[in-house]
């Protein structure tokens, strides 16, 4: 198993340069400077992973580009071209434009280029220019760019200045046959952009083939990874994809807590999150998608019960083996986000008891009173803690504690929520290695406030639609399991 990245690598022509190999160890995991994502997790700030991708001009940059962002489906990825810092063209510069070297690394605002990437490394967005390629001219600050896990900065001269390599994570050069390069450029500009063959020959042999020698290709020897074909070349997308997942740590999280489970994500999911997230979002349409995602985390997390082996026949008399589930099940809603999580529970478990637990902070000594309204027989039962968001974990703390005292069993408790924090998985898992976490997303940490980031806000108040909401009232459960001011009691 451990040689296996390397044995891959040489399969699929990947060439890791001399100097980056040696630093790899068996895991593909780095030596040295480039170890802090897995440490930043737990620290709840977890660095963007900033991939470099250079080579020549179409050498397939931005096809290996899409293919790293559609492995990495589950990360936020974004991708800043080293083209949007190109100048702008002056007046004189455009009347002999066939002589400008657009290629030359002196075409690009490279000061621009190295103050967007390092506020990104820094978790910060920023606003990058658009460069116009039918006018030559630039725009400033055209587009938004928000911190994300992964930041790609792609184009022909990204390593040529050593600052902005050193911002860099890995390197990648896509390293495709001078041939293959001018056919791909020869069908673009003549096809796309409307050149005639003849100016499309004159500028590569005028600046485009030199400046690839003079500039492009002694690049190379930065690179930690060499694609020969480019986008062609599926293993070696694996492979660093593979290794990307590895630096963001959030397998990790998983491998050092084998009690969590996050949800196979897909676009349809990450397009929830995208709209929930959202502040600008609306309180229906938070409803609704946040109701979509709650209602696959309860799915998932009903397929941790236990179960039997159960045959029935069919229709057409045959045997169906297949499983039943325990039936002793109930769910248990952290008023008053949690309580939103009750309809996907009951359309999917038919009756099924609900009781609550109200944790409210007094104060600001820590001191907590908990309320609660659960089954008489609860301890029988397998419980479905309900709650979408895990913070810093305080919250889930007190309610599992709760649970145990009435007898749960720590291995029959199942905590549902939407999004976790590294930190409230930390302080959960500690504590109750026991109890199952499953989520749908994992977050980067938790602000100085203790609000989940990037996280969505307040929950109860966007589910609710109660931004004014008094959260420092007391509340109880009364019989008929409706939360009622204390004051009513
Ligand atoms: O892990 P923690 O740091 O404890 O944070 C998580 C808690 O915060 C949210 O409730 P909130 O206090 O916002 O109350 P609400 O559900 O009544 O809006 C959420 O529903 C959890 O119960
Ligand atoms: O970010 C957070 C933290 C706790 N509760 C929320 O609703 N949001």
């Amino acid at each position: 198993m451990g040689s296996r990245p390397v044995d891959d690598a040489a399969a699929a022509g990947v060439h890791y340069s001399a100097l980056r190999f040696e630093e790899l160890n068996i895991n593909g995991s780095m030596s040295g400077e480039e170890r802090p994502t897995t440490s930043g997790v737990e620290n709840g700030h977890q660095e963007p992973f900033v991939i470099g991708v250079a080579g020549g001009a179409s050498s397939g940059k931005s096809t290996v580009c899409k293919m790293i962002i559609d492995q990495l489906r589950d990360q936020r990825v974004v991708v800043v071209t080293q083209e949007s810092f190109y100048y702008g063209l002056s007046d004189e510069e455009l009347v002999h434009v066939h002589d400008y070297n657009f290629d030359h690394p002196d075409a690009f605002d490279t000061e621009l280029l190295l103050s967007c990437m390092e506020n990104l490394k820094h978790g910060k967005a920023v606003d990058i220019p658009n460069y116009n390629f039918k006018t030559y001219k630039s725009v400033a600050s055209a587009r938004k760019v928000n911190p994300s896990d992964v930041i790609i900065l792609e184009g022909i001269l990204v390593f040529h200045d050593s600052r902005v390599r050193d911002l860099m994570n890995m390197k990648i050069f896509v390293d495709t046959d001078a041939d293959v390069r001018l056919t791909r450029r020869i069908r673009r500009d003549t096809i796309e952009k409307g050149r005639d063959i003849k100016t499309v020959l004159d500028q590569y042999s005028k600046f485009v083939k030199p400046a690839f020698e003079d500039f492009i290709l002694p690049t190379k020897k930065y690179a930690d990874i060499i694609i020969p074909r480019g986008g062609d070349n599926d293993v070696a997308i694996d492979l660093i994809v593979q290794h990307i997942r590895t630096k963001l740590g959030q397998h990790d999280l998983c491998k050092v807590h084998p009690n969590l489970y996050v949800i196979q994500t897909t676009y349809q999911i990450r397009g929830m999150h995208t709209i929930i997230r959202d502040a600008a979002t609306t309180t229906h349409d938070f409803i609704f998608y946040a109701d979509r995602l709650i209602r696959l985390v309860v799915e998932h997390g009903l397929g941790h019960l236990p179960f039997k082996e159960k045959q029935v026949i069919t229709p057409t008399g045959s045997v169906y083996t297949g499983v039943e589930f325990s039936k002793r099940l109930c769910g248990i809603s952290v008023i008053r986000s949690g309580e939103s999580m009750e309809n996907a529970l009951r359309a999917c478990c038919k009756g099924i008891k609900i009781g609550k637990i109200l944790i409210h902070r007094e104060g600001d000594n820590g001191k907590q009173l908990i309320y609660h309204n659960l089954p008489k027989d609860i301890a029988n039962r397998h419980v479905l803690l309900l709650d979408p968001i895990l913070g810093t974990g305080n919250s889930a703390v007190q309610a599992i504690s709760l649970l145990l005292n009435k007898g749960v069993q720590e291995t029959n408790i199942i905590f549902l929520n939407l999004i976790s924090a590294p930190q409230g998985v930390h302080v959960v898992s500690k504590r109750f290695p026991r109890v199952k976490i499953v989520t749908s997303e994992i977050e980067f940490g938790l602000n100085d406030d203790f609000r989940v980031i990037p996280g969505m806000g307040e929950f109860g108040d966007r589910y609710f639609g109660t931004d004014d909401y008094q959260s420092s009232t007391p509340f109880f459960c009364d019989e008929k399991n409706r939360v009622r001011l204390i004051s009513a009691k």
